[in-house]
């Protein structure tokens, strides 16, 4: 499903932001990937996204190989992932079922299966009841919540998640978590940049660790560490 051959990237002269990584992640597997501040993690996931171009190796997603993709392919890629962040980016003048909708409307799915497709998502996310509201009246899981919903509407094979839980309380932080180990379990590959080390050590899923731009560890059933 992720496949990365000796990928570096360079924003400049010094040390590579990710120095020839080698990273292999199937269809359907749950990953941590963790590492103190400025180790890659970022940068790892704006290059699985193609919002960066690699300077080094071979990067293939989901049977695609992205440094050989040309650009009016991007954003046809793009739908094959769910993508969620820290700060949950939703628009804040469109209410829930919007936000959502959004996603779909832009890739000009009809109306008649928006309007299946979204109450069906929205309830798999726990926020059925809430369609109506706006972002400003949620709370912060709860909008975390809507950001999945709309990640995971048009079906991505993957979802990517850079520290989902930064701006969540414990309590919050361990639903989401769970939300997205359901999601996994219903088939969708995730991929979870995070420095929440109580959940990573509860959790108990594969740990990627990167330090200085290199994958230095790579366990099953894995616990937090950094270098
Ligand atoms: N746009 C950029 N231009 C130049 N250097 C950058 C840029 N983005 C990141 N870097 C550098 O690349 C390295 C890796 O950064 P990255 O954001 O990927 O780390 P991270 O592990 O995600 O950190 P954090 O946990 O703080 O988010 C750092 O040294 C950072 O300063």
């Amino acid at each position: 499903m992720i496949d990365l051959v000796d990928v570096s990237k360079s924003y400049g002269p010094g040390l590579p932001a990710v120095n020839h990584a080698n990273l292999h992640v199937d269809k359907g597997e749950f990953v941590f990937v963790v590492g103190s501040s400025g180790s890659g993690k970022s940068t790892l996931i704006k290059l699985l996204m193609k919002e960066l171009d690699s300077t080094g190796g071979t990067i293939t997603v989901s049977g695609e190989r992205l440094e050989k993709m040309k650009h009016r392919r991007v954003a046809k890629y793009r739908r094959k992932l769910g993508v969620v962040f820290q700060d949950f980016r939703l628009l804040k003048d469109r209410n829930v079922y919007e936000n959502v909708a959004f996603a779909q409307r832009v890739i000009g799915r009809p109306t008649r299966v928006i309007r299946k497709r979204v109450p069906e998502v929205l309830q798999e996310v726990g926020l059925a009841g809430k369609y109506k509201a706006y972002p400003d009246e949620l709370s912060g899981g709860e909008q975390q919540r809507v950001a999945l919903a709309r990640a995971l509407v048009n079906r991505p094979d993957i979802l990517l998640a850079d520290e989902p839980t930064g701006n969540l309380d414990p309590k919050t932080s361990e639903e989401i978590m769970t939300l997205m180990e359901q999601i996994n379990d219903r088939g969708t590959t995730v991929l979870v940049v995070t420095h929440n080390k109580d959940i990573v050590n509860a959790m108990r899923k594969r740990v990627v660790t990167m330090h200085n731009g290199k994958i230095i560890s790579d366990e099953k059933e894995g616990g937090y560490h950094e270098a």
